[in-house]
Parts: C-alpha cells; structure tokens; sequence
C-alpha cells in the first residue's frame, strides 16, 4: 500500500519583498532587500534615520521605481501600480505628514478616505453623494472611538486626535495590508495608549496586516509581532521585539548612527 504524506500547503505571504533595490545618485538607500510578511502579523519596521525605511515603503507602494527586485501582495506583482491600484487590491497606508482635511468633517473625511479607494470618475459623478459609505463610515469611526467628534471638522481636533483620525482613514475599505508611516509621531502618551490598543484590536478581530514605521520604540515594541531593522539600506536584523532589544549589531547601529 502507497502511504501518501500530507504536508501543510504554505500560505502566500500578504507582503512578499525579493531583492529589492533602489539608488538615487551614489546613494544606495535600499539594497538588496528581502522579507515577507504574513497574514495577521504586525511587521515594525525600524532604523536610524536615514536607513531607507522611507525609500523601502515608497518602492512598496508604487511611489517609487525599484531599481531592482520584485513587490507581491496577497500574491500578485505591484510592478508598474499606482497607489489608486494598490487600493483596490487591499493595500491602505498612512503618510508621515497627516492627511486630513480640516476644513471638513471627521465623518467627511473617512467616507472621501472611501472614495478614494474604490471610487471611480463615474460613480463619483453620477453616485450618492456618499457613495453609500455613510454606514461603513460611521462604524470605523466609532470603532476608533471617535464617534462624539463625527461632526466636528479636522482641524479642530487635537494632533493625536488627527492621526488617530488619519490611520482610520487608511482602513476604510477593509485592507488586507496596511502600511502606516510613523504613526506615533507627535502623539501624546493617553492617546499614543488609544492607538495602540485600536490597532491591535483591529488587528485581532479583523485578521489585517499591517507593516509599521516607527520612531517611538516602546510604542513599535509593544505594537508589533516581529521586528525588522534597517541599516544602511540593508535588514541587519530580524525577530521578535524582545530579542531585537538585545540585538548587539541593532544596539551598535543606533549608538554608531
Ligand atoms: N527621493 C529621494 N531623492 C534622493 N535621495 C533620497 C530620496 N529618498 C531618500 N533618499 C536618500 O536615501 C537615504 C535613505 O532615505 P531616508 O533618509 O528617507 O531613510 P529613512 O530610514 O526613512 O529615514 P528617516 O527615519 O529619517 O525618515 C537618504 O540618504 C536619503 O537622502
């Protein structure tokens, strides 16, 4: 009798990177870099400044050429996309710089957030003036416990208000990825609390995935599942947080950067 061995198919990474490389001059900011990240993990993405974590996230999101290498999400080439193709196919993220519109409501700016990831001309055009996302905004707003300020316009909340505001506006449209840029910077302690837990609770009860830069390494190493650390354009380190605390070469980049 032939005994057949059963083994476990491999998931597809949600974030597959080979290889990638990008110079701008001499400079080689991202060299040869190559990492996946898998369903429901939280992958910090740390450095000194100047390791290329700006570049590598750019190169990922379509805002950038790569000079080299190869980006997949949930299994499919990004080569050539724009960020509006990444939208549709799951990916959110979040900018350094707060992208809120202040002149307009809190609720305004998750369902345009909406919009914008699977809006087209003409839906916009010819479409509800909410493009039906009234609901579904109204739910992430409240999720992210900012239902009292729905009415409120941007620019009267606080800072941590907005970036709280601004990574919700990354999850409209339930991505399966999220890329989110600094989102502790600025933030004071209570609220940098507020994130975290809405993002782990988010994480948890969605199953998303999400790659975080982050300066604020108490916030990056309580938040996150694994850590990956740049330096010179290349991933020096790899593992869970406690273990890249420790990390001699990680503790020396920082220090010698
Ligand atoms: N668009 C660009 N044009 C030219 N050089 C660039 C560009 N983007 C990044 N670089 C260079 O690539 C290198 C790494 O980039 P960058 O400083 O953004 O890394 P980083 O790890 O994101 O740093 P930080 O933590 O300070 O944001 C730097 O030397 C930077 O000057």
């Amino acid at each position: 009798m032939t005994m057949h061995v059963q083994t476990a198919p491999t998931a597809t990474p949600v974030l597959s990177v080979r290889n990638l490389s990008k110079s701008f001059g001499g400079i080689k900011a991202v060299q040869d870099v190559s990492f996946d990240v898998q369903a429901g993990e939280i992958l910090g993405l740390i450095g000194p400044n100047g390791s290329g974590k700006s570049p590598l996230f750019n190169c990922i999101l379509g805002q950038s050429k790569p000079d080299a290498g190869e980006v997949h999400v949930n299994g499919r080439s990004v080569a050539g996309k724009r960020a509006c193709d990444l939208n549709k196919l799951g990916v959110g993220r979040t900018f350094q710089m707060l992208q809120v519109f202040p002149q307009m409501s809190v609720l305004e700016n998750i369902i345009l957030a909406g919009q914008e990831h699977h809006g087209t001309m003409f839906s916009r055009l010819f479409g509800a003036p909410d493009a039906g996302l009234t609901g579904e905004a109204e739910k992430l707003i409240d999720f992210f416990r900012l239902g009292h300020l729905k009415d409120e316009l941007a620019g009267s909340l606080s800072y941590g208000q907005q970036k709280l505001l601004d990574a919700a506006m990354a999850f409209m449209a339930g991505p399966s990825l999220v890329l989110l840029d600094e989102p502790a910077g600025g933030v004071n302690l209570t609220m940098l609390e507020s994130l975290k837990e809405r993002l782990v609770a988010f994480n948890a009860e969605r199953g998303s995935t999400f790659v975080v830069i982050e300066h604020n390494m108490e916030f990056v190493m309580s938040l996150c599942t694994r850590i990956l650390v740049l330096a010179g354009g290349r991933i020096i380190a790899e593992g869970p947080p406690e273990a890249i605390r420790s990390n001699p070469e990680v503790i020396e980049a920082y220090l010698g950067g």
